[in-house]
């Protein structure tokens, strides 16, 4: 049970928390923390906040959780405006895309003692941002990776882990680098490349055809290029290296593929696309019906 959350950046991430905490009464009160009062107020008719404040040092000043859920590029200035009002009690955690960077971000503003933070990553989402993007239902069997530090308090962690579980995520820990190396090679590389294909087909003459007798494949595919460029520019900034490794990757792999069309070795490509297909098979087979499920 936690008395007062206080959200900031209450959008799909920290709006669809709220939603689940809400519906399980896990939450005296949640406040919401942000720019301007549109998005708030708009928080607040939705039923997904009961109180919302842009006077960031008076939200958390009798806060017992703190859940940064901005862009990673807007997280380090919302600690230099918490940090003089933060409770020393108070747990602070995120929900940001990258580990590395906010790890960082916090040893720098809040000093390399500092015990009360959790890192987190909710492993869920969508393409569409925003509060009223947010449902309650969104980590129903999703994973939640945290990736606690030496410094980090095990009585936090466990609080951060038990908020999680209410939502329906199965709660995970990791290293820091292993989550960014992980994530950049099956979130953030998908991203960059959905990107890159429609900014690809976006130069060439033809786009309009292009663009109209497209189908699923297409679809599918590029889904995740109607993702916030905001939030992605960020993740890119931040997971730099192990993003640049994998994109590394990719090319190289990208020019085997090119080089067999090439020299016409329809048996060398057949037998790594079924390779590739039966990873993907397995893969569905063994993950999906556990995140459906909900069981670990
Ligand atoms: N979208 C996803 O699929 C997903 C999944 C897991 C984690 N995340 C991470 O969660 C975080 C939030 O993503 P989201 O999808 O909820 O984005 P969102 O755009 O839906 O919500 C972000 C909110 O932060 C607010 N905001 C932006 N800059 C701010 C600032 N400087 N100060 C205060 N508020 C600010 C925005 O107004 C918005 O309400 C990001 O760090 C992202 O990397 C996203
Ligand atoms: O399903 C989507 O649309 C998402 O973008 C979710 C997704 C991902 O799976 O890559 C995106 C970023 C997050 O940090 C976690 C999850």
């Amino acid at each position: 049970m936690i008395n007062k959350l206080v959200i900031f950046g209450v959008g799909l991430i920290g709006g669809s928390l709220a939603l689940a905490l809400r519906e399980a009464n896990y939450c005296k009160q949640i406040v919401g923390c942000g720019r301007n009062t549109e998005n708030l107020q708009k928080a607040m008719k939705l039923g997904v906040i009961d109180s919302y404040t842009l006077d960031a040092q008076a939200a958390v000043r009798d806060a017992d959780m703190v859940l940064l859920a901005v862009p990673m590029g807007a997280m380090q200035a919302v600690l230099e405006q918490i940090k003089e009002a933060l409770p020393a009690n108070c747990i602070l955690t995120d929900a940001g895309s990258t580990k590395g960077s906010i790890v960082g971000q916090v040893r720098e503003v809040m000093g390399a003692d500092y015990t009360q933070f959790v890192p987190g990553h909710p492993v869920a989402g969508r393409e569409k941002s925003g509060v009223d993007a947010a449902v309650a239902d969104l980590y129903q069997g999703r994973r939640v990776i945290l990736t606690p530090t030496q410094n980090t308090d095990p009585k936090a962690l466990a609080a951060v882990a038990a908020m999680w579980e209410v939502t329906g995520a199965m709660v995970e820990q990791m290293p820091v680098d292993l989550h960014d190396q992980v994530l950049a090679a099956t979130s953030h590389l998908p991203h960059v490349l959905a990107f890159s294909l429609v900014d690809t087909l976006l130069n060439m003459p033809q786009q309009e055809d292009i663009l109209r007798y497209a189908a699923g494949g297409f679809r599918d595919f590029t889904r995740i290029a109607s993702s916030d460029p905001v939030m992605w520019r960020d993740i890119c900034l931040y997971n730099d290296e192990a993003i640049l490794s994998m994109i590394q990757a990719l090319q190289t792999n990208l020019s085997e593929f090119a080089k067999l069309i090439r020299e016409q070795h329809g048996d060398a490509l057949y037998q790594r696309m079924t390779k590739a297909k039966q990873a993907r098979d397995n893969y569905i087979a063994r993950f999906e019906p556990l995140q459906s499920a909900g069981q670990p």
